[in-house]
């Protein structure tokens, strides 16, 4: 194919129900190109075929928390702190910031977490539960919301960075990475497949967002990293990568992990954002 190309609506209306049957964006992309479509108009006719699918009337969807990047804000106000964007991607849904956190407040954290950690678990696919996974070789913990002053003071903050009830998120975990420990790449939200998956939406729904907050900066390694995008955010102290995922379906291209720390450590704590109030 050359010359211009038009998307008919033919060609819109299947890509809308692809992705409502959870095909991946990366996949149709691709389909599309095999046939003959640009890449550009490819990416173009998915990402927006996304937006049609996700906010027509029918099936609304409760929105996302997000920060106001779109009209090109380079500093932010946070309440009690200027946050920087330093990225911004639409597809996924990506935003990295600068100064969320002081050296201070990483330290605070990772002092408060680091008599209680013990070896990260993941949520076991055929049990109601957690369990410890090898794909998952750092250490972690949780707070409660709220439970120390430097944990609430970070929570309003992300609150109104990212517009999104305090209430909705879950309890701070923190996780601290050896050389050689690694998070291999996973989706947040949860599986609808998954046994454990029922219960542990009763408390709030879905998973929307995450906000992973570098406490401090390894040597070597560590990256978050987007395989559907093949892209890495560095881990440097302070700083923060935010994801947001509409649906719980692979097409957000949210899949992302923690790369192998290779010199030094890594502590991160994230921050879970839900559709409603996590009690
Ligand atoms: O350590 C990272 O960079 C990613 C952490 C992560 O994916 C998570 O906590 O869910
Ligand atoms: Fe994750």
């Amino acid at each position: 194919m050359s010359g211009t190309q038009y998307v008919t609506p033919d060609l819109k209306r299947w890509l809308r129900e692809q992705l409502i049957a959870g095909q991946s964006s990366v996949d149709l992309v691709q389909s599309m190109i095999k046939a003959g479509w640009q890449q550009k108009i490819a990416l173009e006719a998915v990402a927006q075929a996304k937006l049609d699918g996700w906010f027509k009337k029918e099936e609304a969807t409760p929105g996302v928390p997000d920060a106001a990047v779109r009209d090109g804000a380079c500093v932010l106000d946070a309440g009690d702190r200027e946050v920087q964007v330093l990225s911004a991607v639409e597809l996924p849904r990506v935003l990295v910031f600068g100064n969320l956190l002081s050296a201070e407040e990483c330290e605070a954290i990772i002092e408060l977490a680091r008599p209680r950690m013990a070896r990260s678990e993941t949520v076991a696919e055929d049990k109601e539960g957690s369990e410890v996974n090898m794909a998952r070789t750092s250490r972690g913990m949780f707070f409660e919301r709220g439970e120390a002053e430097v944990v609430a003071r970070v929570e309003a903050r992300i609150a109104r960075l990212l517009n999104w009830p305090l209430e909705n998120g879950e309890g701070m975990q923190v996780l601290h990475y050896q050389p050689g420990a690694e998070y291999q790449p996973h989706y947040d939200y949860f599986d609808a497949r998954h046994a454990s998956t029922p219960s542990i939406l009763k408390r709030g729904g879905q998973r929307v967002g995450t906000l992973v907050m570098y406490l401090n900066t390894p040597k070597r390694g560590g990256a978050t990293t987007f395989p559907d995008v093949k892209m890495a955010v560095q881990p440097i102290r302070g700083n923060a990568v935010f994801f947001s995922y509409p649906k719980p379906e692979p097409g957000t291209l949210t899949l992302h992990g923690g790369a192998p720390v290779l010199e030094g450590e890594k502590w991160v704590a994230t921050k879970w954002m839900r559709q409603g109030r996590f009690e």
